[in-house]
């Protein structure tokens, strides 16, 4: 039996009842010590019942401390001012100073002499320091000599605080005694055998441990949200599209898309080109026409970019930049068949820049798409589409503002207010696919198509509170931040 607990049942066999504060004062004893002595002592039986008290007193704060030791800043203000005066300026730069003149001045112990560059200058000889001394009464037990009104004054300027303390008031239980016996914690078969269980105390289950961390494999953040993200999707009634290329041509990431093949997107400094299979070949033949006749010379009420196409740019190999390149190839797949369909898609996987690395970017990251195809839908069917997604991920607050892409237009990059952080962060971007796109793959005319791209790292960082990519991806990643984090619900 531990000492302190043999300590507390005979006080408690003394004094009854006694409060546990008292007791943490009598035993010179942390009061947390005690109450966990307390709940040691209350596994065993009915040896002591305490029944819960709060109490609510006053303590100075961090600065009231401070002004007890050293005086109120009005003071030390008031001592900085030599017989002759200073300059208002330079006594500005002294600690607390804005709080220390103000209050100075207003107890009239100073005044500001304004005929040049204003001068403060001392106007009684000798002052006394109350809130030094009243914080002193206050910090020796003394708050009653203290009036009511003075007391809110130092509330208000942060130099005391209320705290509220539990505690619990102690008495003997019916099954008091004072010593502990020792309680058993496993059942061996000896005891079953001698029938020695019978007169044995057991210790009591405890339902609330948190269990030792599970000897299996952990899910990384990413997949978590990954997983969020999934079922926000499917709950909306979106289907899942095929992303498993990382390597896509250059027509489908960006021809497709109505991107001029002077785009700067498409350079090297950009975008990862694959050197075997260096090009691809295979593009439906009318299509790849057409896709040469809008860049080059416009169509469908557009003017197009009105530049010489080549196939040979269109057939680069890359790794894909976004998955939009996989929308297109969906889009084209859906313009083939004989009926449309209002279609709802998503991806979430892997892209790949040619990014400057730090401490927010990597070459690659994943993507989350989401693409709705419908007759005559418009922006506010996107920013309605947006509402319901982002309520979905406790999002409220959004804001759009106005974007370019080269595949879309109108475009909206998507700003959201984070509560934690306090501030509005991006989010994505967003846009209605032009005509330029759609109308070349074939489908019908008042086919209109939303669509939407966000980061998944972004999220992840922001909800598990990172900081650093290099701390969610990469060699450096803790495994141990793996394993801790739970479950991730994005509500907060
Ligand atoms: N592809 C865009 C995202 C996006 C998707 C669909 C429409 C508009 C924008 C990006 O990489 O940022």
């Amino acid at each position: 039996m531990s000492d302190l607990s043999e300590k507390i049942l005979r006080h408690v066999s003394e004094t009854s009842p006694l409060n546990t504060l008292d007791l943490a004062q009598l035993l010179a004893t942390d009061h947390q010590k005690i109450v966990g002595a307390l709940k040691s002592i209350q596994a065993h039986g009915d040896l002591i019942r305490a029944e819960p008290q709060t109490s609510k007193f006053i303590e100075l704060t961090e600065e009231g401390k401070q002004v007890a030791e050293h005086g109120s800043h009005e003071a030390r203000i008031f001592h900085a001012v030599p017989s002759e005066g200073v300059a208002q300026a330079e006594l500005m730069r002294l600690p607390n100073a804005k709080v220390g003149f103000s209050k100075a001045m207003s107890a009239g112990w100073l005044t500001l002499d304004k005929g040049g560059p204003p001068v403060v200058k001392r106007k009684v000889d000798k002052i006394v320091d109350t809130v030094q001394a009243n914080l002193r009464l206050i910090q020796g037990g003394h708050l009653g000599q203290i009036e009511d009104s003075v007391r809110q004054e130092y509330k208000k300027r942060k130099l005391i605080q209320e705290v509220v303390q539990k505690s619990f008031n102690l008495t003997k239980g019916g099954d008091f005694s004072l010593t502990l016996a020792k309680l058993e914690t496993d059942l061996t078969s000896e005891m079953l055998l001698t029938g020695g269980w019978q007169q044995l105390k057991f210790k009591d289950y405890n339902f609330d441990a948190l269990g030792a961390p599970l000897d299996c494999g952990y899910l990384h953040p990413l997949l978590k949200v990954r997983a969020e993200f999934r079922q926000i999707f499917l709950e909306m009634g979106f289907s899942e599209m095929p992303t498993n290329n990382y390597v896509e041509s250059s027509f489908w990431n960006f021809d497709a898309l109505f991107q001029p093949q002077q785009h700067p997107a498409r350079d090297a400094h950009d975008t990862f080109f694959v050197s075997d299979p260096k090009i691809s070949t295979n593009f439906p033949e009318d299509y790849k026409e057409r896709v040469k006749e809008v860049h080059s010379r416009g169509g469908y009420g557009s003017l197009g970019y009105r530049y010489d196409w080549k196939i040979e740019e269109a057939q680069k190999n890359l790794l894909r930049t976004h998955t939009t390149a996989n929308s297109a190839r969906m889009l084209y797949k859906l313009a083939q068949e004989k009926n449309f369909k209002p279609t709802k898609l998503f991806s979430i996987d892997k892209v790949f820049r040619n990014e400057t690395l730090d401490a927010t970017h990597l070459a690659e990251f994943n993507q989350v798409e989401g693409v709705i195809a419908d007759y005559d839908v418009t922006l506010g069917d996107l920013i309605g589409v947006f509402a319901e997604f982002f309520k979905k991920l406790g999002i409220t607050e959004l804001e759009f503002k106005p974007a370019y892409n080269p595949y879309t237009e109108p475009s909206m990059e998507i700003f959201c207010f984070h509560n934690g952080l306090g501030k509005w962060i991006e989010i994505g971007n967003s846009g209605m696919f032009r005509p330029e796109m759609l109308l070349t793959m074939g489908l019908p005319e008042n086919v209109r198509v939303i669509a939407w791209g966000l980061s998944l790292e972004r999220p992840t960082m922001i909800k598990y509170g990172l900081n650093n990519i290099r701390d969610l991806v990469g060699p450096k990643v803790d495994l141990e931040m793996v394993q801790r984090s739970p479950i991730c619900r994005l509500d907060k």
